[in-house]
């Protein structure tokens, strides 16, 4: 059915564009009743995919609450990543990896390519090493028709003391650090991208002033268009209300994710909240 991008724009298509984290936060577990265990963040996460798998299409595991309990949490995440994949959700597996490519590329092994026990349909990459650097992941997820999410401009505050950095010299010079990552990872999809949506998104926080931190949402908005997750919306203060203003010719393409601001309405509650945020993100947009 076509790359990861065709997928994330069927699933989009068909269950909106809102992401449910999987982040099982001490204080969630301990609210959800749940022991602060292994056990615990697979149960957590199994009741999540539950109650996301009739209502949205894509989850984000944020596999450092699971890391957390060394070998047992990574059995705990790979039974919550089958479930996912079961339940035709599309998973990208928070875990913003980067190095030198043939390190990546292990990486990427790991979370990408079928068959693998953590295998994701997307993973978080961070450029930091520089964009080419991640070239064995880019190629790896574009044979195996996966994605990748690059980060570009993050939502927390400190970010802008380096996203925002200008170069001073060779081809992008002027162009801040977030505007040449999400300039890239454009390029990337206009050389191969296979339908209406490319596969290699890139995350911008929707807490951050993209003039600020230089990304052209024009480019990004263009066909074929680079997808964008989305995080800092509800706990870190982004409002859906602003996307359209916010992302502009890119709005289209935005997957917003929300964690803990639905994770916190408990295990009774999270259908609901479910339910009422995909309500007013849909509100937003329309
Ligand atoms: O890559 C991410 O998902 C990410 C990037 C970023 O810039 N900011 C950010 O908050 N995130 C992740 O998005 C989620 C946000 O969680 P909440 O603030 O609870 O909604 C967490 O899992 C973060 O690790």
């Amino acid at each position: 059915m076509g790359g990861f991008g065709t997928r994330l724009q069927h699933a989009v298509e068909n269950r909106g564009r809102l992401c449910i984290g999987i982040d099982p936060h001490e204080f969630l577990l301990d609210a959800w009743g749940l022991p602060n265990t292994a056990a615990g963040a697979r149960e957590f996460g199994l009741r999540v995919v539950e109650a996301a798998g009739e209502r949205v299409g894509v989850v984000k595991p944020q596999i450092a609450f699971y890391e957390r309990f060394g070998s047992s949490g990574f059995a705990a995440l790979e039974s919550v990543l089958g479930a996912a994949r079961e339940a035709g959700l599309l998973v990208i597996a928070d875990v913003k990896r980067g190095d030198v490519g043939t390190t990546l590329e292990a990486y990427a092994k790991a979370w990408l390519e079928e068959g693998s026990p953590l295998e994701a349909d997307a993973m978080t990459v961070n450029p930091y090493q520089g964009f080419d650097s991640l070239a064995s992941a880019l190629e790896l997820a574009d044979r195996l028709g996966k994605g990748l999410f690059v980060l570009a401009a993050t939502s927390n505050p400190e970010s802008t003391s380096i996203q925002t950095a200008r170069r001073d010299r060779g081809s992008q010079l002027g162009e801040t650090v977030a505007g040449g990552i999400a300039k890239r990872a454009a390029a990337w999809n206009a050389d191969h991208a296979d339908g209406a949506l490319g596969s290699v998104g890139v995350v911008l926080g929707g807490t951050v002033d993209f003039d600020l931190l230089g990304v052209d949402l024009t480019g990004l908005g263009a066909a074929p268009r680079t997808p964008i997750l989305a995080p800092g919306f509800g706990h870190q203060g982004a409002e859906f209300a602003r996307i359209r203003e916010m992302f502009g010719a890119a709005a289209e393409s935005v997957i917003v994710n929300v964690s803990r601001s639905v994770l916190a309405a408990g295990q009774d509650g999270i259908a609901d909240a479910i339910d009422q945020q995909a309500a007013e993100l849909e509100d937003a947009l329309s």
